[in-house]
């Protein structure tokens, strides 16, 4: 068993916690509570912790953009392992509070949006307040009978609170697929587990910008993946920072990148990118 240390979005009880200890169980390991996803950077960068736990997308709202955004800005980090994670929300109350009390509802911006329907329906007229985690919004509906949390039943348990609903992202296939991050030149050990998996449950992420902006760019980016007869998994965009309308692209990739083909078709996107970093290869876990 591996005796690193995992940075996750805390206080305990949110699906990073569940995510991370689930991982730590099967493979080692011990965990760090940060209070942001750029906590969980500093602690990383600072070697206050050995890896970050940072959540990517999830199946029902996409990127989670800070995730991304920060991996651009911090090119001293690598990716070393996926974890995907059933999600569940729930509403929690505090013991004895009725549907008819309940004024304020707060939760992290993911996990509002997950319930969307489910709350445009049944608390249309309620505030939604977003808090930097789903736990740190169950401390809130603690204090107050007119607050209620959206977050995991874990919640229920942790803070004392009660369930009012369940199921809220309905019958849509709900699933966050987290990555974990560390600097590059970090020495994880020999024993660290992050590489176990079969060769073929590969995935390499990169990110690159096109050379120049014009007709066409994407398609020839794209097209060299298809040449070598890679299976893309995700490509995502966001905004370049430098002008309106430049944009960077995140690209996930079935394979690893020393796979022939995936390293041939990574040389050709190098050759007509203004800008390409190789975030990493690796397999990934799936929680049950
Ligand atoms: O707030 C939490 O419980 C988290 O772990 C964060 C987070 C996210 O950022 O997407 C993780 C999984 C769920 O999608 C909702 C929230």
């Amino acid at each position: 068993m591996s005796n690193l240390e995992y940075g996750y979005l805390g206080p305990p009880g949110t699906f990073s916690e569940e995510a991370i200890s689930n991982y730590c169980a099967r493979y080692g390991g011990s965990t760090a509570a940060c209070g942001s996803i750029r906590d969980i950077v500093e602690a990383v960068i600072a070697d206050r912790v050995d890896l970050g736990l940072l959540p990517l997308e999830n199946s029902l709202e996409g990127s989670v953009n800070l995730s991304l955004d920060l991996l651009y800005q911090h090119p001293e980090l690598k990716l070393y392992r996926e974890i995907v994670l059933p999600i569940e929300q729930y509403l929690l109350v505090q013991p004895g509070a009725g549907k008819e009390e309940i004024e304020e509802i707060y939760s992290h911006p993911q996990a509002i949006a997950q319930s969307g329907d489910y709350l445009a329906a049944e608390f249309k007229d309620a505030k939604i307040i977003y808090t930097d985690s789903t736990a740190a919004a169950a401390k809130k509906a603690l204090s107050d009978r007119k607050r209620a949390a959206v977050g995991s039943i874990r919640l229920a348990e942790i803070y004392k609170l009660e369930i009012m609903a369940e199921n809220l992202q309905g019958d849509l296939p709900n699933a966050t697929r987290f990555v974990l991050a560390a600097k590059k030149d970090k020495d994880l050990g020999a024993n660290n587990h992050l590489g176990e998996a079969a060769a073929s449950d590969f995935k390499t992420s990169i990110i690159c910008a096109p050379m120049v902006n014009e007709a066409g760019v994407l398609h020839r980016i794209l097209g060299k993946f298809a040449e070598e007869n890679i299976d893309l998994t995700r490509i995502e965009s966001r905004p370049s920072r430098q002008r309106l309308g430049e944009y960077i692209f995140y690209i996930d990739l079935k394979g690893c990148s020393s796979d022939q083909h995936l390293s041939s078709a990574l040389e050709e996107v190098k050759k007509i990118s203004s800008y390409f970093r190789l975030l990493g290869s690796y397999p990934g876990t799936v929680i049950e």
